[in-house]
């Protein structure tokens, strides 16, 4: 058996908006496991993107336990969510937020001057297929290909799991595609756990675990025998 990256317990997350409490995680119980591809789906407003940012490091609970491996990441202070975050996680967002006046090269290389381990930029640029394209500026790639210098910025710290909220949202079908492929690529070579929020259920089908969410509660958790290739997935 696969061991756990992640256990939740009893996660709760209450955002206290003054006039109305909501509840955006409402006793969250989930495994999640190394070196797995999990798809997050479920409606707007399920609490999806609120689980993600926990895990993270970027937003705390207000009750439950979130384990990441054997640290309680509720019971580290601020300065020590800061170095778990830096030294054990990659985030890739729907926007790229590359840097405009560097190549893709130099994007990389803003997160591989600082990182403990990390590998050379370019490796990480070839590793989601921009080989070819290490010199060309933001400006001048594609969407999916802006996204793909934004993954290979984000592992190329080689970090323990890639956390992706809506890493295909503002893609075509075609262009998307290439992006899944760069995350496949990613989770079968480095065996990073890779956590994928989308609100595109063809998706789930590369993934081996899929986990629904409804109303801050999670629905179901599937896992897929049989996984498709990311070229096989149109939507
Ligand atoms: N900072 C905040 N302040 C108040 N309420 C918030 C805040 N962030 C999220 N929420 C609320 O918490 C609930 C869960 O939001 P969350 O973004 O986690 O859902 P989601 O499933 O990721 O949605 P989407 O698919 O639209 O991104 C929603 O009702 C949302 O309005």
């Amino acid at each position: 058996m696969t061991a756990t990256v992640f256990r939740t317990r009893g996660l709760t997350r209450i955002y206290d908006t003054g006039k109305v409490q909501v509840r955006a995680l409402d006793g969250v119980d989930l495994d999640l496991f190394e070196s797995e591809f999990t798809v997050l789906l479920g409606p707007s407003g399920s609490g999806k993107s609120t689980l993600l940012n926990i895990l993270g490091g970027l937003d705390r609970p207000s009750s439950g336990t979130v384990m990441f491996r054997d640290i309680d990441l509720t019971r580290l202070d601020d300065t020590q969510l800061t170095a778990y975050r830096r030294d054990h996680v990659g985030f890739v967002f729907q926007f790229y937020n590359l840097v405009a006046s560097l190549t893709a090269r130099e994007n990389v290389q803003l997160v591989t001057d600082v990182a403990r381990d990390p590998m050379p930029p370019e490796d990480a640029l070839r590793l989601v297929g921009l080989e070819a394209r290490l010199d060309h500026f933001p400006a001048e790639l594609s969407g999916g290909e802006q996204q793909r210098v934004a993954i290979a910025r984000a592992i190329a710290k080689r970090p323990d799991v890639l956390l992706c909220d809506e890493p295909t949202g503002a893609l075509d079908s075609k262009t998307g595609v290439q992006v899944l492929e760069a995350l496949h690529m990613v989770n079968m070579q480095l065996g990073t756990a890779t956590i994928v929020i989308t609100h595109n259920a063809a998706i789930r089908r590369m993934a081996h675990r899929v986990v629904r969410f409804q109303d801050g509660r999670v629905l179901s958790v599937e896992t897929n025998d049989h996984r498709i290739a990311p070229q096989e997935i149109a939507w």
